[in-house]
């Protein structure tokens, strides 16, 4: 059988007194969309940024298809194919829609001087569809502080998309943007990750997206996985109505 896309063994880290990954073992298969569920200050946030390699663990194992990543430097596990997108869109606000996707690939190609040489980066036609896959084609060539917080959200989709990963870790993919265009978003989001092949993990506090649009959820308490299991086993499990849902069952 082959090896698990992600898979972390007993991964533990402490900022002082508090345990944010405590024993942390999961597997993530490739093909799936997974969300991370868990109240305030359990760890989600931690995890994702243990598997990018920017906080390293005190001990425990990220292996990415089988292979150790945990010692990597964020960048080079970047060119191993795990991608991140943060809750405040990271875009250069100055420059175009597109030329924020061109200098992603220049980065992807190790080019030194990515926004000098926008340019010379060969992957525009690449670049164009990757916008065309998230609806914001005819933005291509709007700066980004004249766009919507839901295209910024979708154009940082795009710009992890350049970087031609096989996992995507997203840390609440709708946070700040108006309920009624939430849907949207992910609808357009989860469509561009399948016509990619990338699988998907994201840490959501959105119960209705969590139902709408994860394969499987991971629930998160005091730094480790309590639960896991599909949409409905998870969100009509009393634990998760009473610690995080916040209803009475
Ligand atoms: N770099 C850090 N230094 C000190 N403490 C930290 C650091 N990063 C996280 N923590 C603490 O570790 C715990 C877990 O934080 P984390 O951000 O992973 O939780 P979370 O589940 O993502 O929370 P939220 O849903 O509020 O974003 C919290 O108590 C947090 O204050």
């Amino acid at each position: 059988m082959s090896a698990p896309l992600l898979e972390t063994r007993n991964l533990m880290i402490r900022f002082g007194g508090v345990i944010a990954a405590n024993d942390v073992s999961l597997k993530i298969e490739a093909g799936r969309n997974l969300a991370i569920i868990g109240p305030n200050g359990a760890g989600k946030t931690t995890f994702l940024n243990i598997c990018t390699g920017w906080i390293k663990p005190k001990s425990g194992q990220v292996l990415f298809e089988g292979e150790d990543i945990t010692p990597l430097p964020p960048r080079k596990i970047v060119r191993r194919g795990v991608a991140r997108a943060f809750q405040i869109p990271q875009l250069f606000t100055e420059h175009t829609a597109l030329e924020n996707l061109l200098i992603s690939a220049a980065a992807r190609e190790g080019m030194r001087h990515p926004l000098r040489d926008l340019s010379r980066v060969p992957e525009r036609e690449e670049m164009m569809h990757l916008l065309e896959m998230v609806n914001c084609a005819d933005v291509a060539h709007r700066t980004v502080d004249e766009l919507s917080e839901g295209q910024r959200k979708l154009i940082d989709i795009a710009v992890a998309l350049a970087l031609r990963p096989r996992l995507l870790l997203m840390d609440e993919p709708t946070s700040g943007v108006a309920s009624s265009q939430k849907h949207k978003i992910m609808e357009i989001l989860i469509r561009a990750l399948a016509e990619a092949r990338v699988t998907s993990v994201f840490v959501e506090h959105d119960m209705g997206i969590v139902g709408d649009y994860a394969d499987e959820v991971a629930v998160w308490n005091a730094g480790n996985v309590q639960l896991r299991g599909t949409p409905t086993e998870i969100l009509e499990h009393p634990d998760v109505i009473r610690d995080v849902i916040g209803e009475v069952a």
